[in-house]
């Protein structure tokens, strides 16, 4: 325990150092002061290639929904892990229902976000890793430079595991909420390993080769605020893929926002009340040799309702390194082994030229 803790403070000081801080427009702020957004106050979020690639609605129900008590059940075991597979394989991305989760944690969570972004914002800033007008609150590797184009505020928290927390950092106001993160990231750490258990079995490996490859959780609380003005040309979030292992997403209000790649178009995420969504990362895709797919996403905008989302990425261990074996005997190598902590410095930095960080560690096609 003693060694895990330790490892885990000498971690998160250095994730922390990723990010480059530089001040961005609070975009609540911008919405709140502005009046009338006109297209010149929302320039530098016009994204001209939003509409490059369609949008088909009509497969938002095909999204796989995965329920935990059928993986739990001997009847229906076999044939829900095979959905599983099927998901991670073919969608990257897939609702979870009865994740047993409780409603107490979920609903506290969403609460104290929701006020936690009703607040001031010279309240929030106090939150802020530097002091003035920046996009993100809470001790956060807040990736953002000029070019950021996200309409987007966020509070951006690294949470150890519980038994090597430091909770200083996290903010205190509304009062319960120190509480309600704790506990809803304890539950998620919990969820996450029980569903890289499943993973393993749907690959036919060990579950240890998988399930304790996560030790690390950052929670990214995005705020994405109304756009009156051309809603359609603003992107919440630009499209990329997670560099996490698995991301769990909360989608606190239900307001659809959300879109996934699919065969070159986007399919829009149906909120689903009860369930979690969970989408494979960057490094399980690469831990798989591909067979997994981390799937690139981006976020849309609405015109008048706010959308709110909690976004769990769960990180293994930053001196690890990432082989893609994962049931791959016999196979050919199509991903490099990458070190964690290497493959965090590319994904965060702006050196990617348009490219994912992903396409680092493929190997050249011969
Ligand atoms: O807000 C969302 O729905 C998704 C956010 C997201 O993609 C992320 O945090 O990586
Ligand atoms: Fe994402």
């Amino acid at each position: 325990m003693e060694v895990e803790a330790a490892s885990g403070s000498a971690s998160e000081s250095r994730w922390s150092k990723l990010g480059t801080s530089l001040p961005v427009t609070n975009v609540q702020a911008l919405v709140a002061s502005a009046g009338e957004l006109t297209v010149d106050k929302i320039q530098r979020y016009i994204q001209p290639d939003i509409d490059a690639h369609a949008v088909l609605p009509e497969l938002s129900d095909d999204v796989p929904v995965i329920d935990i008590s059928k993986l739990l059940s001997p009847e229906s075991a076999e044939a829900e892990t095979a959905k599983l597979r099927f998901a991670c394989a073919e969608w990257g991305f897939f609702q979870v229902v009865n994740h047993g989760i409780s409603d107490e944690v979920i609903m506290g969570i969403k609460q104290g976000i929701q006020k936690f972004f009703g607040l001031p914002l010279e309240v929030k800033n106090a939150y802020a890793q530097q002091p003035g007008d920046l996009q993100g609150y809470g001790q956060a590797f807040v990736v953002s430079d000029d070019q950021k184009l996200d309409w987007a505020d966020m509070l951006a928290l690294f949470t150890q595991p519980p038994q090597a927390r430091d909770m200083s950092y996290w903010p205190s106001q509304p009062h319960t909420f120190r509480n309600c993160i704790e506990r809803y990231s304890s539950e998620v750490m919990k969820f996450t390993h029980s569903l890289a258990i499943f993973i393993a079995k749907t690959l036919d490996v060990d579950p240890e080769l998988v399930a304790d490859k996560y030790v690390s959780q950052f929670l990214r609380m995005s705020y994405y605020p109304p756009c009156t003005s051309t809603p359609e040309k603003v992107l919440g979030f630009s499209p990329h893929s997670d560099g996490s292992f698995l991301t769990i997403l909360l989608e606190v209000n239900s307001v659809q926002g959300l879109q996934i790649r699919r065969h070159g178009a986007w399919v829009p995420v149906k909120p689903h009340s009860n369930a979690l969504l969970v989408n494979v990362g960057d490094l399980l895709e690469i831990m798989t040799n591909g067979k997994y797919k981390s799937i690139e996403h981006r976020v849309t905008i609405n015109a008048h309702k706010e959308r709110l989302s909690i976004s769990a990425f769960h990180i293994p261990n930053y001196d690890g390194i990432i082989s893609p074996i994962l049931g791959t005997i016999g196979e050919k190598m199509l991903y490099k082994t990458v070190k964690v902590e290497e493959y965090a410095r590319l994904y965060f930095s702006n050196k990617l030229e348009g490219k994912r960080a992903l396409d680092y560690a493929k190997l050249p096609k011969i």
